[in-house]
């Protein structure tokens, strides 16, 4: 096993910048420097040399085998926040025989690997890291946590115990059978089904979470669509002008609103035109903000919009407030007056939709509960068949086990067959 190393920290000028090392020699090549090792878990401040010259004054951090982020024998030398004194530092390790450089992800494969994590957990732990509001945080903890595998566990739990069921069935088969499992097992499997339904809805939104929000501002050319952008992104992230028909391109602006992470969209006005390059622009309009999962329809004194209709939770708010009076939702770009309502209005609206939001983050995750349904779902007819379709149902039973599993990264089917057969006491 390679020993790898690698900068754990954030490249450039900072106060501190951590390396960490993972393998076997992690511990000599923080000898290499001429330093006495600390006391595992102890943090000790040393003077790193090389050829008799001192690269920097660091606190040194060492890990045990079987105790630590990776599983293996690790190291932490916490240096100055210097690129130079980093890569003074990385320049010996490199030299150094049975070391090289890690690979992206590679300590978290490692932890992976030895069991520390599982695979739902490598990816909540990716996601943490890029977390950047509130509530990406939260969900990317829970899974990070072990969410996902604590619920998989409860549901194959169920599923063992159905198939354990099923396979006495089987075996029985000859023979007068003494009871019929079939409403049991169909008990344990609606109630199963009922659970990964939720899990599938929830999914969407804790999807929409991760990935975020997309808010569309749409409206006839000339309404403020632009300046109302740049009043919500606080900078001239898009042209305004007093000229209809100046934006094309649809410009995003990532925002964090009350914690929740939210792309707007500002598009071009809404209307008949000649221009081709405006109605490209136009119809790339209409498709993103179709798409998005809520509209801000902006309105001024031109009449309705074509090619595209109010939503039930969509927004519509009259533009140019400075400039006339009215009712209702108003604000103007201009001034700012109205934008922290709108802001508030959209947050709600959001996050009234956040609150059936699953542990299940990933599309991959979704697909796995969605197979274990499919086959679930054929168990269940299997059994309303009737008693000779009973090894099917079995067989379905299994793959619904393994893609429960897969979400985990544990496909294994000897442990699965060892569980069946530990349940499995009918004078056996
Ligand atoms: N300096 C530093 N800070 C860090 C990390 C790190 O690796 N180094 N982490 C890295 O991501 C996170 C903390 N995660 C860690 C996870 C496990 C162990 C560890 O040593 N686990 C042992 C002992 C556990 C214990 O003492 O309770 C184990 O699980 O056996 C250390 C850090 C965030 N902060
Ligand atoms: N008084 C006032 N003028 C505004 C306001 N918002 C925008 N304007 C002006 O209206 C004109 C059009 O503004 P834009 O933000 O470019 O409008 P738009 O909806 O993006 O226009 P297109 O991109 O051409 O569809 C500019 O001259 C702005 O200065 C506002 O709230 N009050
Ligand atoms: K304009
Ligand atoms: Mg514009």
């Amino acid at each position: 096993m390679d020993t790898i190393y690698a900068l754990a920290s954030a490249r450039g000028k900072a106060g501190v910048a951590v390396l960490r090392l993972s393998g076997p020699r992690s511990h000599e090549a923080v000898q290499a420097f001429g330093v006495p090792l600390p006391s595992l878990r102890h943090a000790a401040l040393r003077r790193l040399t090389w050829n008799g010259e001192v690269l920097d004054e660091a606190l040194v951090l060492l890990f045990g085998a079987g105790a630590s982020f990776t599983g293996e024998t690790s190291a932490e030398l916490h240096l100055h926040g210097s690129p130079a004194a980093v890569s003074s530092v990385l320049r010996v390790l490199s030299g150094l025989p049975g070391l090289r450089a890690a690979e992206a992800g590679e300590f978290t494969r490692r932890a992976l690997e030895n069991g520390r994590l599982d695979l739902a957990q490598v990816e909540g732990l990716a996601d943490l890291i890029d977390a950047e509001t509130e509530a990406q945080r939260r969900q990317a903890m829970r899974v990070f946590s072990g969410a996902i595998g604590e619920r998989a566990e409860r549901w194959r739990a169920d599923l063992i115990r159905a198939a354990a069921l099923l396979e006495a069935t089987i075996d029985f088969a000859d023979e007068d059978v003494p009871v019929d499992v079939t409403p049991e097992v169909l008990t344990l499997i609606d109630g199963l089904l009922a659970d990964l339904r939720r899990e599938v809805d929830g999914s969407r939104i804790a999807e929409r979470i991760r990935d975020g929000f997309e808010v569309a501002i749409v409206g006839a050319p000339n309404a403020g669509k632009s300046t109302l952008l740049n009043a919500l992104a606080r900078r001239e992230a898009a042209i305004t002008s007093e000229i209809a028909g100046t934006t094309r391109d649809v410009i995003e602006v990532r925002m964090d609103l009350d914690g929740l992470p939210v792309t707007f969209l500002d598009t071009a006005g809404l209307r008949d035109t000649s221009d081709l390059v405006e109605s490209l622009g136009i119809e790339r309009a209409v498709t993103r903000a179709k798409a998005a999962d809520l509209r801000v329809f902006l309105l001024d004194d031109s009449g309705p919009l074509s090619g595209i209709t109010v939503q039930a939770d969509d927004l519509v708010v009259q533009g140019k407030a400075d400039l006339r009076p009215g009712q209702g939702l108003r604000l103007s770009g201009r001034t700012g007056e109205g934008v922290p309502e709108l802001v508030a209005a959209i947050g709600e609206r959001l996050l009234g939709r956040t609150a059936g939001a699953g542990s299940l983050t990933r599309e991959r995750h979704r697909l796995a509960i969605e197979r274990a349904i499919g086959a679930m779902e054929s168990v269940r007819a299997e059994l309303l068949r009737g008693q000779q379709h009973t090894e099917l149902a079995a067989d379905d039973l299994r793959r619904a086990i393994r893609s429960l599993d897969s979400l985990v990264g544990r496909v294994d089917v000897e442990s699965l067959l060892g569980e069946i057969f530990a349940s499995f006491c009918i004078g056996k």
